[in-house]
């Protein structure tokens, strides 16, 4: 059935997660369950919805927390014509007034930071601390635009035929299509919705399924900040593929914004070439963690848990496989091991108390179980951990460390997306470079050594996108986010972040001998 008041809505949200939430909620028109096109709430023209659910509560009472409409195909392209007709007056506006709007979206994110971060719990397991952290890194993509958009600049260039001096501009490229997962489900739209509005674009939006409510949250946001009607659309849906595939192959879309997997970002590289749009997309990585022999062991254990366990294990910059030089090997696995087990607590993100929360669905900790059961079958041993939680929830799997890993173990080639890091004793520099770029992906990496020497060697050798060097924290607007390989293409963020919804456009003026 089709929720059509707010307040039913409110009721519907909270009575299923549990009462005290709703007392807890500032602002209560943050709570949406239909599509935001042209400034307006809109139903779903067939009238269907699709449930979100509580990751946490999987399986048991209260894991229902809202009846979503579910965008069809003809929603969509309405929505692609609203943000192509918006589009014609929002590429002339200012770029002092994109500032502003951006800026006062920034303020907005901040004020509701509480709220947004309990949405956020409910539909994607993560803990509060870590889900106010994504409301301030999500809004400071906002402030980071905010920031560039008054910088957008061309160049005069002299020309080889006298008389002539080209001139380059740079324009906003569209109507922009971004498709984003859930493992973020507030930061991967405004790292790219951000970048689109700085540049002069229009957006229309597919939020996924598991995770909507914090995509229509700020939705509500962008038109309490006083976005134009038209400028940013965002259609809920549980009709993916379809509307993955409509996007892409739509003439009036002219870029395509895609994170998620490696699979899909090749199907919709795909259905992108009819088009030949622009695109970016950020996809999975098998991270590498390279701990040397000079390392500092106790930073080290410190960074490879941040960068291993920051939820639960489900980013795509997570580290997936460790290297650890034979000489430390000992040290590093008895403190990192005991770290795990001194300050871990399971359970569902809205207690104080939980350090981490469930994987997102059912495919997940398959995923998680088949990699531990494989590793254990070719010779690694559990360390602590390795096992699935159904006591506390359907989809609550230990944080595990796995010693005696190596090369040919599903877990040294694949990305995890889970709670499991599986440790390799390397001996040699030679050896440690060939394992760690023998990976068809290249998203992230890490590495903790005191020598310098070290520092640009295995800087320049290592084949990704981004590495961090004794942290094993990278995230922020200012880096350059992105992959090479079969990670992706483009950078969000950054003064580059820009250029993704951008095209360069030259003129050439002649007669100025
Ligand atoms: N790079 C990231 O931040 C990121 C985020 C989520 C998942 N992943 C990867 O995905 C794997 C599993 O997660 P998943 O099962 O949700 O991944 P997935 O690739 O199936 O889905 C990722 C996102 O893509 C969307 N999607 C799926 N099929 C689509 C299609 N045909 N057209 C358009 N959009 C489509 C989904 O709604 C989701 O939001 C993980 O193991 C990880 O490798 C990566
Ligand atoms: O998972 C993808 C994004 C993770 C991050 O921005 O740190």
């Amino acid at each position: 059935m089709l929720l059509r008041g707010s307040i039913t809505n409110i009721r519907r949200f909270t009575m299923v997660s549990s009462k005290s939430i709703l007392s807890q909620f500032n602002n209560k028109d943050l709570l949406q369950t239909k599509s935001y096109v042209n400034g307006k709430w809109e139903k779903s023209g067939d009238n269907k919805t699709f449930t979100v659910k509580n990751p946490a509560l999987a399986g048991n009472d209260g894991e229902l927390i809202a009846e979503v409409i579910s965008a069809t195909s003809e929603d969509f392209n309405n929505a692609v014509t609203i943000a192509t007709t918006a589009f014609k007056d929002f590429k002339k506006t200012t770029p002092r007034y994109r500032s502003d709007l951006l800026r006062k979206l920034y303020d907005l994110l901040i004020e509701n930071q509480q709220d947004l971060a309990k949405i956020i719990v409910l539909e994607n397991g993560k803990p509060l601390a870590d889900a106010l952290g994504e409301v301030k890194y999500g809004a400071s993509f906002c402030q980071w635009f905010a920031e560039e958009a008054p910088r957008i600049h061309g160049d005069i260039i002299p020309s080889g035929i006298p008389g002539s001096r080209i001139l380059s501009i740079k324009q906003p490229v569209g109507v922009c299509g971004i498709l984003t997962p859930w493992n973020f489900p507030l930061a991967m739209i405004t790292r790219k919705l951000a970048a689109a509005i700085a540049a002069g674009c229009t957006a229309v939006i597919k939020p996924p399924p598991e995770t909507p409510l914090a995509s229509l949250a700020l939705a509500h946001l962008i038109q309490e900040a006083g976005f134009p009607p038209g400028v940013v659309n965002i259609l809920p849906t549980d009709r993916t593929p379809e509307i993955g595939k409509l996007m892409c192959e739509h003439p009036l879309i002219n870029k395509i914004s895609f994170t998620g997997s490696t699979g899909v970002g090749k199907l919709l590289m795909n259905q992108s070439s009819s088009t030949l749009k622009k695109l970016s997309f950020e996809l999975g990585g098998n991270a590498p963690f390279i701990v040397f022999a000079d390392a500092d062991i106790d930073k080290a254990v410190e960074g490879a848990f941040a960068a291993k366990f920051r939820s639960s294990g489900q980013t795509c910059v997570c580290a997936n496989r460790f290297y650890i030089h034979e000489s430390v090997y000992d040290e590093f696995v008895e403190n990192f091991v005991a770290k795990v087990k001194k300050v871990v607590k399971l359970g569902n993100g809205l207690d104080p108390e939980t350090t981490h929360g469930p994987l997102i669905h059912g495919r997940s900790l398959k995923k998680v179980q088949d990699h531990v059961k494989d590793a254990v079958s070719k010779g690694a041993t559990v360390l602590t951990g390795g096992e699935a939680r159904p006591d506390i929830g359907q989809y609550f799997h230990e944080l595990t460390v796995l010693g005696g890993v190596t090369q040919d173990m599903h877990i040294a080639n694949e990305e995890t997306f889970g709670p499991v890091a599986g440790l390799i004793k390397y001996k040699n520099d030679d050896e440690l470079i060939q394992f760690v770029n023998d990976t068809s992906v290249g998203l992230a990496g890490y590495f903790y050594t005191k020598d310098i020497s070290n520092l640009f060697k295995f800087a320049e050798e290592i084949n990704v996108g981004m590495l961090g060097v004794n942290t094993g924290l990278i995230s922020e607007a200012a880096l350059p986010f992105g992959g090479i390989k079969e990670s992706g293409f483009g950078r969000e963020g950054s003064k580059y972040g820009m250029d993704e919804y951008m095209t360069i456009k030259s003129v050439v003026i002649g007669g100025n001998a």
